[in-house]
């Protein structure tokens, strides 16, 4: 079942989705000792910033935290989602003296700058890292072209059937070369939330939620996630 929460502006996304992974950490903390997260790129980090740096019911210590997809550049470079995470939201609670969260990244050794030799290899040892029966919470954003993680429009990813994550080299959208969760792996997950922020959303939205949608958010959208999908937009991207 898909639920979306359409809020005024941004500040009111990060109050209610920060509510919302308050509520989904102490579901999962009741049952066992880790809470899981999956974390995208792009806006994403931002609004995750205004929603959780001062939050003080959020148990950093026992949340592990991995990337929705990331691209396959250093990790200090501009374009990692690990960096752009880190600089956002790593470094700031560890100024604050946090314990916690445990951050699973790419194997930056494998990485060669200039040639994807070891790329399905970096896949698939990300594969290896994340939890077998899915991740707790994957926060997804949602592109104005309906990708999310690097799951792209059309592209031969959507009819993945095995791996739970993947490499590409293609991608529509720079840097090319990235890695993603599957829709089988997404499949596996507790509960799924997306968070679309602005005007360059409104139209691809529409098409998202029209019945016949093969968009790949219309793809996560109809997965039976046992936890459900949630979406969490803004005025402007949708009426
Ligand atoms: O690595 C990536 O490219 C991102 O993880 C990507 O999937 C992002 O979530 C969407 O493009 C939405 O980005 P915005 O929220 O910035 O529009």
């Amino acid at each position: 079942m898909v639920k979306i929460n359409k809020l005024t502006d941004i500040d009111s996304i990060a109050t209610s989705l920060g509510e919302f992974i308050v509520t989904q950490q102490n579901a999962v903390l009741s049952t066992k000792d880790s809470f899981s997260v999956a974390v995208s790129g792009g806006s994403m980090v931002n609004i995750l910033a205004k929603a959780l740096l001062e939050n003080k019911t959020i148990d950093w210590s026992k949340w592990v935290i991995f990337f929705s997809d990331e691209r396959l550049v250093a990790l200090d470079d501009e374009d990692s989602n690990y960096g752009a995470f880190n600089k956002t939201l790593l470094e700031p609670l560890a100024h604050k003296g946090t314990i916690g969260p445990k951050v699973v990244t790419i194997d930056e050794s494998l990485l060669h700058l200039t040639d994807t030799a070891n790329d399905s290899k970096i896949a698939e040892i990300y594969a290896d890292e994340i939890p077998k029966d899915g991740i707790d919470l994957v926060l997804l954003g949602c592109g104005p072209d309906g990708h999310t993680c690097s799951l792209f429009p059309n592209h031969s990813l959507l009819n993945e059937d095995k791996l739970n994550v993947a490499s590409l080299n293609d991608s529509p959208k720079p840097p090319p070369r990235r890695i993603t969760l599957t829709l089988p792996y997404l499949k596996k997950c507790g509960t799924i939330a997306f968070v679309a922020t602005g005007s360059s959303k409104k139209e691809v939205l529409k098409d998202i939620f029209a019945d016949d949608s093969s968009l790949p958010c219309a793809l996560v959208n109809k997965l039976p996630v046992h936890g459900g999908v949630c979406w969490f937009v803004d005025e402007s991207a949708m009426d």
